[in-house]
């Protein structure tokens, strides 16, 4: 007899999924290939930014005392006693009515608490300047520890290193870069009817292209995935991968084989590997037979065959501990609030994951859905930047509507809490029950 699956709802299945998280370690790569990794270590200020107080104009270092009866109609002289530009240093003391050529960048003389700009001042003859207006005491001065203090910390372990976070690397001097180092994530296909990316297409064959996406995928995540290969609907075959996979991976996905039909593999492989099952079936659309066991402390994500499920399995489950193991904070997709741009019809009891585009139009942020809305349909991923998240159990969506979304090539993330929050303030049509 076919078995009946219980599905649980998103939220809990996220929780269940969490608490078999894991953590990485850290790494060391060059400042160049820093960017896109996450820190491994708190970027803490090593020292001051500045370091020491500097001219923010080309102008003239001077004493601010000196120009107090400055005015219009009142010109007062100085003497220029140097010049310097960026990296040099005066090595004497501004006194009395005297003044330093200073470039943008340079430290400020001793005896100087000043600086006027270049537009501002008339050259009367050599080395003799005049100067026409009130400068006030520390004005034109990037003063030490301005920028930054030293100690302050930048940027937490587990953040996401941007071209400004780079910035602050080389700023502290850090030509290694601390970094957690990528789950490896193992990925195997099964289907009996996938053919290889290069090979001509036959009957009842398709092409397997969840294996390229999910490694995708899991790079947009920040995980190192590792391909071991596509295998026929053959239990012992994709048993032994399975087990043989485990061993070498922080992770394994597999894709396909997961649902009730009579090659899908994947719950007898659970079985004779001793793995627990923490769901097989869930409250949402696509993707509700996505399935998350467990062997020896180790997650096994049984990812849809279908590409929409697939994809919105790896999005909701794979990608949240991958950032997890990362150390970052934020894990789980951020969730934005947008106007439904066109009616959407179907009533489901399942909460829907509806592939996307989400766009601003000057003055408020739309969302419309993308192509079909099947599990089994492929066209429509590559048009999606965000999935539009419909509660079930209601009786579809009017444009107009407020609507909210899960964005997908956005960096930052939410926390789990957050996240699981916005699936309890979902109006869902049901009890809290599961369905
Ligand atoms: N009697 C039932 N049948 C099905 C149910 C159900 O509840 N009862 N659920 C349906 C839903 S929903 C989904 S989703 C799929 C899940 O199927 P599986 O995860 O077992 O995946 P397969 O059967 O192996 O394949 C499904 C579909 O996807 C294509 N596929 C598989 N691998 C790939 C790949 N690597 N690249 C591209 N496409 C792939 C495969 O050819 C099938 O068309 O089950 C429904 N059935
Ligand atoms: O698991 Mo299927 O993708 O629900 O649609
Ligand atoms: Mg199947």
């Amino acid at each position: 007899m076919i078995e009946k699956r219980k599905p649980i709802k998103v939220e809990q299945a996220l929780k269940r999924v969490f608490d078999y998280a894991r953590y990485g370690s850290i790494e060391y790569v060059s400042i160049e290939d820093s960017y896109g990794r996450y820190l491994g270590e708190d970027l803490v200020a090593t020292h001051d930014v500045p370091f020491f107080n500097r001219s923010p104009y080309d102008g003239y270092a001077i004493r601010a005392c000196d120009t107090v009866n400055a005015s219009r109609d009142h010109p007062i002289e100085f003497k220029v006693i140097g010049e310097i530009g960026a990296g040099s240093v005066f090595d004497g003391v501004v006194g009395e009515h005297e003044a330093v050529r200073i470039m943008t960048g340079a430290q400020i003389p001793d005896g100087a608490d000043c600086v006027i700009m270049l537009e501002l001042v008339t050259e009367i003859g050599q080395h003799m300047i005049e100067i026409k207006r009130k400068v006030k005491q520390g004005e034109n001065i990037s003063f030490i520890g301005e920028d930054t203090k030293k100690g302050t910390v930048l940027a937490p372990k587990g953040t996401y290193v941007n071209p400004g976070d780079v910035a602050l690397l080389a700023t502290f001097g850090y030509k290694q870069v601390p970094v957690s180092s990528k789950p490896k994530i193992g990925i195997i296909a099964t289907g009996s009817e996938l053919l290889d990316v290069d090979q001509p297409l036959e009957p009842g064959k398709i092409r397997n292209s969840n294996t390229y996406m999910i490694m995708a995928q899991v790079k947009r995540a920040g995980g190192e995935p590792i391909y071991f290969g596509q295998f026929e609907d053959d239990f012992q075959t994709c048993f032994e991968q399975v087990k043989n996979t485990l061993e070498q991976v922080d992770f394994l996905i597999t894709t396909g084989g997961v649902s009730v039909g009579d090659y899908d593999y994947l719950p007898e492989i659970y079985e004779k590997l001793g793995a627990d099952v923490l769901f097989n079936k869930i409250a949402m659309r696509p993707g509700s037979v996505t399935t998350v066991a467990v062997k020896d402390e180790k997650l096994l994500f049984g990812l849809s065959g279908n590409p929409s499920a697939c994809y919105v399995g790896c999005e909701l489950f794979v990608k949240p501990i991958i950032r997890k193991f990362l150390h970052n904070r934020n894990p789980v997709l951020k969730r934005a609030q947008a106007v439904l741009g066109q009616d959407f019809p179907k009533a489901n009891p399942f909460d829907r994951f509806v592939r996307s585009y989400l766009n601003f139009d000057g003055s408020q942020l739309y969302v419309y859905p993308v192509g079909l809305d099947k599990s089994n349909i492929v066209s429509s991923l590559a048009g999606a930047n965000v999935l539009l998240v419909l509660p079930g159990g209601t009786r579809g969506f009017k444009k107009g509507m407020k609507v909210d979304v899960l964005l997908l090539e956005d960096q930052e993330g939410a926390p789990l809490d957050t996240f699981l929050a916005g699936f309890k303030n979902l109006n869902r049509g049901d009890s809290d029950e599961v369905i």
